[in-house]
Parts: C-alpha cells; structure tokens; sequence
C-alpha cells in the first residue's frame, strides 16, 4: 500500500489498507551492517502493509523457528576466517545439532540475505552455513538468497534484494493463508499442498550479483565528477530517442506513474554561534581506540585498465603503542574528500555556515515512527565535520531519497524527471542511471540544478559513513 498511483503533476489517490502481516525478521551481525539492513527492512515493511517482528538471532528466548508459521527473513554477515558472527553462535551450534531429523524445519519459509567481503577466502561463509543446514533441515527459501559483498558496496546486492522481497513475501504469505484456509476446511488436503510447488518469486540475484565488478575508484574522483556524467551520456545523450539520467523517452514519459509516498522528515538543524572543539575521532567508532598515523607509501598495484584499482598502503604505526595479532582488524576511516565537500556547501547554499557548530534534532511532532536523532552525527560538531567524517555523501541514492528531492526540485521538467526514477515504472531507468552507474548526491545535484535540497533531508536520507576493516595476517 506504499505505492500510490500518481498522474504526472496530480496527486495519490487514497488506497485502501489491509491488516499488516507478520513475518519474522533476524538478524546477526558483528560490526553492525547487518543490524542496520535488517532496521531497514523493518521500517520499509509497513509501507508495504506488513509487520517484521525483528529480533538478533542471539535472542532465542523472543522467537522458536520450531514452531514458525510466518515466513522468516535472516540477515546475517561473516566474521573471523568464514565464522558467523558472535551473536549467532548459539544459533547455528543449535541448529548444526545432528540428532535433528531431516524434515525438522519443513514448515519453515525463509529468505536469506548473507553479508561478506570478497577479498576473503571464505566469501559469505556465514551466511551460507546457515542457508545450508536449513535445507539440511527441509526449510524452504521463499524468495533466492542475496549475497551481499562489502569489497564493492553492500548496496549493489542489498538494495535490490530488499526491493524484490516484498512481492516474494506477499506471496509466501499469500500461500501460507490459502494453506491455513484448506487446513482448516479440509484437512485431508492439507498435505499434499504443503508438497506442491512454491510460487517463488525467482530473481536469480545471487548469481547475477556477485559477478557486479566495482568502477574504478579513480573515474569517482571529484576532479572527474561533471566529467563522469559526461562520459557516461546521461547529461548530454544522443539524441531525443535515447533515455539518459535527465531525459526519459516513451513508455516511461507518457505513464502515469507509481510512485512511493513521501517519506516523512523528522530531522531539524539549527545553527550556533558557538565556538569550540570537533569532537575527537574516536567517539565516531564504537569500540576500540582511534591512531592518526601517517600514510608512508602509496603503490597501485593494478594496471591502469584494471576493474578493481587495488593500492598497497604503509602505515606508520611507530609511534602508536598497542598490540594486535593476526586475526584482529583494523578499521580505517577515510573522511570525505575535501572539495566534494566544499561543492556540495556550495550548491547547499552554506558555503559561509561550514564552520558553524550545528544542533541535529528530531522534529517536533514528526510523524516518522521510532524516530531518533542519527546516533552517528555528533550532539555537537561543525557543519563541516559533520559533511567529512560523519555522512556518506558518495551514497548511491535510495529512492525513498529520491522521492523526497523531488519536493525540493522547481523545474517542472526535472521533476518529473525525478519522480519517474523514483517510480515503479522507471525501475530501469534507475537501477541503469543511477545505480549501476553509481551516481551520487553532487551527481544528481548537478543534473538537476533546480533540486535544492536542506541540509536536514541530507542528514534524513544519507546513510553513516562508515570505517572499513581490514584484517590483520601474518
Ligand atoms: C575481522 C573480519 C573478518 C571478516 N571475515 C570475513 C570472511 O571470512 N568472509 C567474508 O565473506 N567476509 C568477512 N568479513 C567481512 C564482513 O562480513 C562484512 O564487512 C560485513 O558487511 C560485516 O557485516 P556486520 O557489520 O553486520 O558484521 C570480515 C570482516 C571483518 C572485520
């Protein structure tokens, strides 16, 4: 019920709304990804007329897979050398159990999403460690399992993934009331639909994403950002016929278009005359302690032409004192780069305000569910602290993110343009224009020059930078 029909210029009609549906959501992480995916999935499924009933797979005492009747969705991401992280443990030496017959979980329907890094030997270890001995136990996949890979992004898997899964659910739950429905009228035909084949929603995503090859890091250089648009023919295309990132042909440009509501801000900045101190870098990571160290060496190690640019760093660590062994990791937080900063200051209109400390709150009356104030912007910190080191300004835009711009958008041609990437309809037009080509906020920002959006949207929509961790070996 999230998507209402919307004429180009009219408004969404009113759409009824059925009783939310449960299903069971889990998730497992170590660094916290798979916490915040899983948080996403709660929070897209009510616009999508279901409840996730979310829980860490750690908390075996607030859900029993042995009794599930609801389809379960698991998050989970890959720890030490293909472990599953700390917090599922007890879950998967549970279930690894080799007592358990073979149809233990057959009333179960579930959809895997696994989290890993390809760099390691053991991609998505965790994930399919779980996945499998499900089958072991006769669950059943309602939707393909994704893996996500952290070498090239998450969000290349994750978001489409996450996209796809409400129609599988809906239907698994659709077949799941029509089996309770017979169960009930006839019992003697309840067995033999519990054989019959699944109306799965086949995406093939795990295959298909793990072969997505990460752009060279340089072609996102900010020297090269208009430059890239260039390239890439979305800014200037051909001609009429072709579509682009700011021109769309028929049948996109003619429809009527699905687009999804708006989604509601909660977040309010207000700017101080204050002066003082950034806070330290450390309180930006949640565990451990945080080195300034200097960069000694720099090396490419691939070739020019190389898919992936892989760079051999040195770390001068001589003046740090701590210990580590090989298996621990580090986390190394890159801050934005400086002059994408200053351009999107610019174009925000703040140029002169990025030294103003500024105050994030949630919105009085805001009528965002749970809303809180994003724990990694600090209570008190500069505006241009906040754009370096807190948000991801390089994010590659959700559409919940694109729908909100296009309020802040007043060209009519660009915000139509806006709304059908957004809309169901242009669903190609965006996964081709801006996903795969890995546009980003000063992308977009520069194509659509009339899109002026606050500096409180931002914060709302773009997600934490994070640190990247790198194991330590021998
Ligand atoms: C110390 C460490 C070990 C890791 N080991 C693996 C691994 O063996 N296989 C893999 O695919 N990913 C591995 N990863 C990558 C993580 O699974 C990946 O970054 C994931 O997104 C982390 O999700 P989380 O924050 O929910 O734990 C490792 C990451 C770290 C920091």
């Amino acid at each position: 019920a999230g998507a209402a029909p919307l004429r180009p210029g009219g408004h969404p009609a009113v759409m009824c709304c059925e009783s939310k549906r449960r299903f069971l959501l889990l998730y497992a992480t170590q660094k916290g990804q798979a916490k915040a995916i899983a948080e996403e999935i709660w929070q897209q499924a009510g616009a999508h007329g279901l409840e996730a009933d979310m829980h860490c797979i750690s908390e075996m005492d607030k859900y029993n897979l042995e009794t599930e009747k609801d389809p379960v969705v698991i998050v989970i991401s890959t720890t030490g050398t293909g472990e599953p992280p700390d917090t599922a443990r007890k879950f998967v030496k549970k279930i690894q159990d080799k007592t358990l017959p073979p149809d233990h979980f057959a009333h179960l329907q579930y959809g895997l999403l696994g989290l890993g890094d390809s760099e390691y030997m053991f991609f998505c270890n965790g994930g399919r460690t779980v996945d499998r001995r499900l089958q072991e136990l006769g669950a059943q996949h309602f939707y393909d399992t994704g893996l996500a890979d952290d070498c090239v992004g998450l969000e290349l898997v994750v978001d489409p993934w996450i996209d796809g899964l409400w129609l599988a659910l809906k239907e698994a739950l659709q077949l799941q009331k029509e089996k309770e429905g017979m169960n009930n009228a006839v019992s003697a035909v309840s067995s033999s639909l519990s054989t019959a084949p699944h109306a799965v929603h086949e995406l093939k995503l795990s295959s298909e994403v793990q072969n997505l090859k990460l752009e060279d890091e340089e072609a996102r250089g900010s020297d090269t950002l208009s430059q890239k648009l260039d390239d890439i023919n979305h800014v200037a295309p051909a001609g009429d016929a072709e579509p682009s990132l700011v021109h769309s042909v028929p049948p996109v440009s003619q429809s009527a278009l699905n687009i999804p509501a708006l989604p509601p801000e909660y977040i309010e900045v207000e700017f101080q005359d204050t002066q003082g101190e950034n806070p330290h870098l450390s309180s930006l990571i949640s565990e451990g302690r945080t080195f300034e160290v200097p960069v000694t060496k720099a090396v490419q190690l691939t070739r020019e032409d190389a898919v992936k640019t892989a760079l051999l760093l040195e770390l001068d660590i001589a003046d740090t004192a701590f210990e580590y062994q090989p298996g621990d990791a580090f986390c190394v937080m890159c801050p934005n780069n400086v002059s994408e900063v200053e351009k999107l200051l610019h174009i925000l209109g703040l140029s002169e305000k990025g030294d103003n400390f500024v105050c994030v709150k949630v919105k009085q009356g805001t009528k965002k569910k749970g809303a809180v104030r994003p724990q990694h912007i600090p209570e008190r910190s500069t505006l241009k602290f906040i754009l370096t080191w807190c948000l991801e300004i390089r994010a590659i835009p959700k559409k919940a993110f694109l729908r909100a711009l296009v309020e802040c958008t007043s060209d009519a041609g660009e915000k139509r343009r806006l709304q059908e990437l957004c809309s169901r309809q242009g669903a190609s037009d965006y996964t081709h224009f801006i996903r795969d080509s890995n546009v980003c906020l000063l992308d977009l920002l520069h194509a659509f020059p009339s899109c002026k959006p606050s500096l409180s949207l931002l914060i709302e929509h773009l997600p934490k930078l994070q640190a990247r961790s790198y194991s330590v070996s021998r």
